[in-house]
């Protein structure tokens, strides 16, 4: 069901000095920031041959990653974003046997303007996933 790795996400405090990280020291390229009010986040892609790294910093109040930051202040590794062909046949298979779809249960609009959703953390090893329809 799931296809290409999509993303990694870290979650970071400062996304200006995160960037400038993988901009400066790594020779990355680097998106502008974007602002995703919907997800409580903003975002900068790292562009890499063969996949993305995603800084997430908080934005506003009840980030979802705010808990996630206070347990860990320099930051981490905070999802994975896996490509599915049909985010809602993805959605209700996984549901069916069990596992945890987070929030309302539909899919929202992602920083690429597809569909997401989010796996529970504890139904998969302690790592949260996010599917994104492609
Ligand atoms: C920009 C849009 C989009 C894209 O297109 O790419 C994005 O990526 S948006 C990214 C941000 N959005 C989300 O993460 C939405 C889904 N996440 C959530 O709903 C919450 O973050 C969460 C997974 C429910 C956790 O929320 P939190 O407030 O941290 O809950 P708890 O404190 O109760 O934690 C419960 C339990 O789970 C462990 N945990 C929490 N986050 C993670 C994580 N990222 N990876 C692994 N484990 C995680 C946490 O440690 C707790 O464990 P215990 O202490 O053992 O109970
Ligand atoms: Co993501």
């Amino acid at each position: 069901m799931i296809g290409r790795l999509n993303h990694v996400a870290i979650a970071v405090p400062d996304l200006a000095s995160a960037t400038a990280l993988y901009r400066d020291q790594l020779g990355a390229t680097v998106s502008e920031p974007q602002a995703e009010p919907d997800h409580g986040v903003t975002v900068v892609f790292v562009e890499l041959p063969n996949t993305k790294v995603e800084l997430l910093e908080p934005l506003g109040e009840g980030s979802p990653i705010q808990a996630f930051l206070d347990r860990s202040p320099s930051g981490g590794i905070h999802h994975m974003c896996f490509e599915v062909d049909d985010i809602m046949v993805a959605r209700d298979k996984l549901k069916a046997e069990g596992a945890r779809v987070l929030g309302s249960g539909d899919p929202k609009i992602g920083a690429h303007g597809k569909p997401v959703l989010f796996l529970h953390p504890k139904d998969f090893n302690g790592t949260l996933i996010e599917l994104e329809e492609v």
